[in-house]
């Protein structure tokens, strides 16, 4: 597959390059060779796309809801009748095993748009009776989107946040995380051959100043970050200054509580698939895996069973379901947390080294005994690295597992749906799962509370973070005035 795209960028309807910015080497994180080249954008690259996205406001805003829903909708089409290709190139971009991508990247993406495509004509105001006046409501865009994406599933985001501001009628300028540039410009072109309007969803890239830069322009309305707490703080801020609305996508460092009551196959299988899909590399994961003590040992053995079944390789290969890190430095960062897990007493039962293998590949990895103080209890590792820590009571592993500046998700496996539901309304977590993990179905709000977010992606109430509501007063008999 030709990996290396037409150009950088993609503005106003069209593919644009500019080779006078800083070159962005694109690594195939499998091998660790470089497979395309792009160049970050300049200051006139940046303005050349605001311009773009701000010119095509009102004609795109102007459309009704069917027509921008139906562009929408064909563009989900496309992407699922590419899906094969789109999957390729997604694990090209972040070496996520085909295994992995060709069921989860380009279909959730296709999923959005075609539930922003579907919701678009329903997104309308409301009346409100008051005696012989009335006040009715507008739902309006709310201009000009900023979009900035993290490179762990740089496909879905692109899609989670541009189907649902296409939708309400804003436009939008996406940028995606300089380690994987490449699926975004797919997503526009994919739109833009779908019909969308030049100019109404734009893709250009580079590093975190340029996110930085369009944040700060006059004509930006919006801007939605997915990534990392600490980028998280200074978009917040920068966005302040201009009081721009925003959405905040962040991390964290989830927990997961096994009761023993739990059916333990289906308790190993969330674990796994809240700490080592994507290699780890999910911002819900659930790597504080609290287990009861009666179970611990069971569900240890069960688990070191299970990962026997882990392939890693070549992750174009179907068979293969474990991919490398996104990258060398990511590879260290996370060998960083598994030396700091050890170093500080925490038990080491499986994983922790670098297969004999090129590319950033790092086994899956288990650490018992882990206390709510270590690191790796703490901090978000953002790598295939699970935390087992114990517990007696259930107030007590509510009470550890809300004791984290993070929000994000959370989850518990028991049979007990009473104390299920308990867990659940007690969680300080925006996603909570029951006797599951890390479902992300387009139907359902996701996003995080304390320092994992603010706001919300999919589901209706997306809808209220990509527009506003105005309100007009209608007087139908006379005016009274003191004077
Ligand atoms: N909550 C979610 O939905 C979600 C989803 C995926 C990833 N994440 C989080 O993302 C992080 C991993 O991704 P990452 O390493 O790409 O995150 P990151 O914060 O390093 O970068 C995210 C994006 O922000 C840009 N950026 C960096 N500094 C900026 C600045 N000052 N102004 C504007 N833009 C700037 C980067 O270029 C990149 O595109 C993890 O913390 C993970 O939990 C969250
Ligand atoms: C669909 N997942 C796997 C829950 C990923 C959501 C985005 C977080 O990284």
């Amino acid at each position: 597959m030709k990996t290396q795209p037409t150009a950088s960028h993609f503005i106003d309807g069209q593919y644009v390059e500019d080779t006078s910015g800083e070159e962005i080497p694109v690594i195939y994180p499998a091998t660790g060779e470089v497979i395309a080249t792009v160049y970050s954008a300049t200051p006139a690259i940046v303005e050349q796309a605001l311009a773009a996205a701000h010119a095509a406001e009102k004609e795109w805003a102007a459309m009704t809801g069917t027509e921008r829903g139906r562009i929408l909708r064909r563009a989900a089409q496309i992407m699922r009748e590419r899906n094969h290709d789109l999957s390729v190139l997604e694990t090209y971009d972040t070496g996520k095993p085909y295994q992995e991508t060709s069921v989860v990247d380009a279909t959730s993406g296709a999923d959005s748009l075609e539930y922003f495509g579907g919701l678009a004509a329903a997104i309308t105001g409301e009346h409100i009776q008051l005696g012989e006046d009335f006040v009715y409501t507008r739902r309006e865009p709310l201009g000009l989107c900023v979009g900035i994406g993290a490179w762990n599933y740089p496909t879905q985001i692109a899609c989670w946040k541009g189907a649902p501001a296409l939708a309400c009628g804003n436009t939008m300028v996406f940028k995606p995380s300089e380690t994987t540039p490449l699926c975004a410009l797919k997503v526009a072109e994919i739109l833009h051959e779908a019909g969308a309007p030049a100019g109404v969803y734009n893709v250009i890239q580079g590093y975190g100043p340029v996110g930085a830069s369009l944040i700060t322009d006059s004509r930006v309305d919006k801007v939605s970050l997915t990534g990392s707490v600490p980028t998280g703080k200074k978009v917040y801020a920068a966005a302040a200054e201009g009081i721009r609305h925003v959405t905040m996508e962040l991390g964290g460092k989830s927990p997961l509580v096994i009761f023993d009551d739990a059916d333990i196959e289906n308790a190993v299988s969330g674990a796994i698939l809240g700490n080592f899909y994507s290699s780890g590399q999910v911002c819900s994961n659930g790597t504080r895996v609290f287990v009861q003590k009666g179970i611990k040992e069971a569900f240890l053995t069960r688990l070191a069973e299970r990962l026997q079944g882990v392939k890693l390789g070549d992750p174009q290969d179907p068979e293969v379901n474990f991919g490398p890190m996104v990258s060398e430095k990511q590879l260290g960062i996370v060998e960083g947390y598994i030396a700091k897990g050890i170093a500080e007493g925490a038990r080491l039962v499986c994983g922790g080294k670098r297969p004999d293998m090129a590319g950033f590949f790092l086994e899956p990895t288990v650490f018992a005994d882990v206390t709510d103080d270590m690191t790796i209890a703490r901090e978000e590792i953002f790598g295939p690295v699970m935390s087992v820590l114990d517990f007696d009571t259930e107030e007590e592993a509510l009470a550890r597992a809300n004791d984290t500046e993070f929000g994000l998700s959370a989850g518990v496996f028991t049979r007990d749906l009473s104390r299920a539901h308990r867990m659940a309304a007690g969680f300080e977590a925006g996603t909570c799962y029951i006797n599951t993990y890390n479902d992300a179905p387009v139907e359902a709000p996701f996003g995080g509370s304390k320092q994992s977010g603010v706001g919300r992606e999919n589901s209706k109430a997306a809808i209220e973070h990509y527009s506003q509501i105005k309100g007009v007063y209608v007087r139908t008999g006379d005016l009274e005035a003191p004077f």
